[in-house]
């Protein structure tokens, strides 16, 4: 854990590497497009060879996906079905306000033009399987898909060394309108997905969060397919000042860093007396969780906790870092809060846990991390949807726009383009 005060010798080169770009290392690259090009070249023979090498299972290539009677036999308590159905209630409504729709207007010269937009045919949701099976991110991504109406979504998560994906997880794609399902995980199953094999037919876009090969997978794929953004292992930025509650800023610390991996976790704050009370609330609650293995690591690795001359310096380093989840504790929250402007997603209060958000809140809990919030929001519906321009024009728009287009082929030396639209007009 790096603990530092903004009179520390160190504080400013440290406060200066906060200010990252999410960049993958030279091995994981190389990896991640050796992965890439084996699949290409080997398709579902290379699917089987990864699913072996990375997951220790057995597959032959018939098993790649779930068989539509697994499907049917899945079965889960009550309580379950009651989780799924509530997150996605909340998750399909405020995917519908987030839905765009089609709009046309008159331009200057009386034309017709307007946007139409209508779902992919076919999209590919990855939903981690590594180290939990996040349920809740099947209902996150794919319950997205189905709010926008997408007809075709294969979902792709790795299975258990028995060749069995978790029964939770299986229901929650089935409620969330998954299609099919592929039991692969990692670069593997975004290839997969990207490039096609003889069983696994392409999508046109891909979503959806894993580890750092299954980022890398996405980046290197973008153009192959389009894809959604890049959200990585969890983050969380605490800000507060003197009025944060250090039981419950300890707590949600440990909650993303329960995600293990390659999580980041940081507590900013102008009080100091604060940060030794979190540090204490954190030592007290770790002893009572089942993760601390993956908890431990990522306090050891990848924690920070800064003592900042002011919240203005706070928001300042916040804006820099780019957190997935930024948690927002203030006084004076309507001052400040306009200023976080690079978070995937704020959460406000001591009141507002972001597990809260992770499971049912409604906004996707995909996000941006690694500093990629700087370019990236988190997921939205309207990802989900293609969006078309429309022109129509009569003899009147189009007569009224000759002069224009005519002037613009003269000076880019295509009289095609002027004749086309002049011959309109005879
Ligand atoms: N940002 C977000 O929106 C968001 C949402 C949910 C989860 N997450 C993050 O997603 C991540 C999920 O990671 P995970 O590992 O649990 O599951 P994962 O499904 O993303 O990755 C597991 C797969 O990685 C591959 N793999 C494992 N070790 C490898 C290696 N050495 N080389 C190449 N491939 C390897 C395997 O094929 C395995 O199936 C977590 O870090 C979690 O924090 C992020
Ligand atoms: N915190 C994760 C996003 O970074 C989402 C998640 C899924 N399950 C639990 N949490
Ligand atoms: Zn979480």
């Amino acid at each position: 854990m790096k603990i530092l005060g903004y009179r520390d010798a160190d504080y400013d080169s440290f406060v200066k590497r906060l200010n990252r770009r999410a960049l993958p290392t030279h091995d994981v690259r190389d990896l991640v497009g050796e992965i890439i090009a084996e699949v290409a070249g080997k398709g579902d023979k290379a699917l089987v060879a990864y699913a072996k090498r990375f997951d220790n299972v057995e597959l032959k290539e018939k098993q790649l996906f779930l068989t539509p009677d697994e499907l049917a036999a899945v079965k889960v308590a009550p309580s379950t079905r009651k989780a799924v159905a509530a997150s996605l209630k909340n998750i399909t409504a405020f995917a519908k306000k987030g839905l765009r729709k089609d709009w046309s207007m008159r331009n200057t010269e009386g034309a017709l033009v307007g946007e139409r937009f209508q779902p992919f045919d076919r999209v590919g949701v990855y939903v981690p399987g590594g180290k939990a099976p996040l349920v809740s991110t099947a209902l996150m991504t794919a319950g997205f898909a189905k709010a926008a109406g997408v007809p075709e979504i294969l979902a792709a998560t790795p299975c258990g060394p028995d060749g069995k994906v978790n029964a939770e997880l299986l229901y929650a794609l089935k409620a969330a309108g998954v299609t099919e399902i592929l039991k692969i995980g990692g670069a593997q199953a975004i290839a997969a997905m990207a490039l096609g094999t003889k069983t696994v037919r392409p999508v046109d876009r891909i979503f959806g969060p894993g580890n750092r090969f299954v980022v890398e997978a996405k980046r290197q794929l973008f153009g192959a397919v389009s894809i959604d953004l890049l959200p990585g292992p969890s983050e969380i930025l605490i800000i507060s000042d003197k009025t944060g509650n250090p039981d419950y800023i300890a707590a949600d610390l440990l909650a993303q860093a329960e995600h293990g991996g390659d999580s980041v976790i940081g507590f900013i704050t102008d009080s100091k007396a604060l940060i030794a009370k979190v540090l204490k609330s954190v030592d007290r609650q770790l002893e009572t969780l089942t993760r601390a293995r993956y908890i431990r690591d990522v306090l050891k690795q990848a924690t920070f906790l800064l003592h900042v001359r002011s919240m203005a310096d706070a928001i300042a380093i916040a804006n820099d870092f780019a957190a997935e989840h930024v948690s927002f504790i203030s006084a004076d929250e309507r001052k400040w809060l306009p200023q976080i402007r690079t978070a995937g997603a704020i959460y406000l209060g001591n009141d507002s846990p972001v597990a809260v958000g992770d499971f049912l809140a409604g906004p996707s809990h995909t996000l941006p991390t690694g500093g990629s919030g700087r370019s990236f929001s988190g997921l939205r519906a309207d990802q989900f949807q293609r969006r078309t321009s429309i022109v129509k024009l009569d003899k009147k728009s189009v007569r009224k726009s000759l002069a224009v287009v005519e002037e613009f082929a003269r000076i880019e030396g295509l009289d095609a383009h002027g004749r086309s639209t002049a011959i309109r007009c005879e």
